[in-house]
C-alpha cells in the first residue's frame, strides 16, 4: 500500500500546478505534433492523454500533427523518389497524393486516439473550412511543387470547434485560389495557426532534446534563445533539416505576438505536462528579445 507520504506528495503536484492552471485557463494553446515524435505507439498515446488533460482543466488546444516520416515511409514502399530542399519536400503530383492520403489517415487516428479517453475531438485538414489558403510557395526561388506558403487562415471553423467542446486536430493540407491541394510543412501551418488565433502557446513536439548549437555536441544544448540569437544561429550554418522551419517559425510565431514557444523532446513521457504545469525547464524555449532570460534569473 502507498504510504501518506507519497499521497502528500501528490497532492503537492496537483498544488503545484494551480497557478499555471490559472494562467493558462480559457486560453487557446497550440500544439505542433511532429511526425519524428510519432514512431512509438505509446509515446503517441501518451502525448494524446497529455493534450485530453489540457483540455480538461480548462485550456483550448488546437493539435497541428506532421507525419513527415510516414510519408516517406509510403513513397518510398510505392517506388517515389524522395527530395528535401531546406526542410521542405518536394511534392510533385504525384507525392501530393500520397502525402493527402497518409497525413489524413494520421490525422483521423490522432483524433480518435482523442475521442477514445472521451474528450471529443474533431479531424479536419487546411482544406475544411478554407483553414489554410495557401499560394505556391518556392524554396530560394526554386520551384518545389506543391508546397503551399500559408497566405491566409480561416479561423471561423476553429473557434466554432473550440467554442463547441472540440480539440481541433489538425493536418498540413491547404488549397490554393483554384481549390488544389498543397502540401504544407507542418511548422509552418502550426506557426500559421498559433498566430491567426493568438495563442498563448505555441509548443512544438520533435525528437530531439531542443536545439543545440552545434549539432554534433550534446553538451551544447540551448535552454533559452531570443528571437535575435535564434536568427544568428541560422545564419550560422549549424542548424539543417527539419529544425530550418521550425526555428524560423518560432522567430516568426514571437515576432506576430505569440507568447511563448518552445521546442520539447517528444521521445521524453509528459514532456507536455513538465512544460506547462513546472518551472522545470524542458527543451529550448524562444523569447522575444526583451523579455528576461527566465532560466538564468531563476538558477
Ligand atoms: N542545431 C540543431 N539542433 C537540433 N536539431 C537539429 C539541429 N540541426 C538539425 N537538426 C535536426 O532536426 C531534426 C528535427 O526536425 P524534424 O525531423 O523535421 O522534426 P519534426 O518531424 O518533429 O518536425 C532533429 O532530429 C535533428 O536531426
Ligand atoms: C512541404 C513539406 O515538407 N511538408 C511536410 C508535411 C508533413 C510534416 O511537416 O511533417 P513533420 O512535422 O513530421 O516533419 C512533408 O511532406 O513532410
Amino acid at each position: 500500500m502507498e504510504s501518506m507520504e507519497n499521497w502528500l506528495q501528490k497532492a503537492g503536484v496537483l498544488i503545484e500546478a494551480l497557478p499555471y492552471i490559472q494562467r493558462f485557463h480559457g486560453k487557446t494553446i497550440v500544439v505542433k505534433y511532429g511526425g519524428s515524435a510519432m514512431v512509438d505507439h505509446d509515446l503517441k498515446k501518451s502525448v494524446i492523454r497529455d493534450v485530453a488533460l489540457l483540455k480538461l482543466v480548462g485550456f483550448r488546444p488546437i493539435i497541428v500533427h506532421g507525419g513527415g516520416k510516414e510519408i516517406t515511409k509510403w513513397t518510398k514502399r510505392l517506388g517515389i523518389e524522395t527530395n528535401f530542399v531546406n526542410g521542405l519536400r518536394v511534392t510533385d503530383k504525384q507525392t501530393m497524393e500520397v502525402a493527402e492520403m497518409v497525413l489524413n489517415k494520421v490525422n483521423k487516428g490522432l483524433a480518435s486516439m482523442m475521442e477514445k479517453l472521451g474528450v471529443h475531438a474533431a479531424g479536419i485538414c487546411g482544406k475544411d473550412g478554407s483553414v489554410l489558403r495557401v499560394d505556391k510557395k518556392l524554396s530560394g526561388g526554386k520551384d518545389i511543387g506543391y508546397v503551399g506558403e500559408v497566405k491566409e487562415v480561416n479561423v471561423g471553423l476553429l473557434n466554432t470547434l473550440l467554442d463547441n467542446d472540440f480539440v481541433p486536430v489538425i493536418c498540413p493540407i491547404g488549397s490554393d485560389d483554384n481549390y488544389h491541394s498543397f502540401n504544407i510543412n507542418a511548422d509552418d501551418a502550426a506557426c500559421a495557426i498559433a498566430t491567426a488565433v493568438g495563442a498563448a502557446k505555441l509548443a512544438f513536439l520533435t525528437d530531439i532534446e531542443g536545439v543545440y548549437r552545434d549539432p554534433l555536441d550534446k553538451s551544447s544544448l540551448i535552454s533559452e534563445l531570443t528571437v535575435k540569437e535564434a536568427e544568428e544561429l541560422l545564419a550560422s550554418g549549424n542548424v539543417g533539416g527539419g529544425m530550418l522551419p521550425k526555428i524560423q517559425n518560432c522567430v516568426d510565431a514571437i515576432k506576430a505576438g505569440v507568447s511563448r514557444v518552445h521546442i520539447l523532446d517528444g521521445r521524453i513521457a509528459h514532456c507536455l505536462l513538465l512544460e506547462f504545469f513546472t518551472n522545470r525547464g524542458v527543451g529550448t524555449a524562444i523569447i522575444g528579445d526583451e523579455e528576461e532570460r527566465y532560466y538564468e534569473a531563476n538558477e
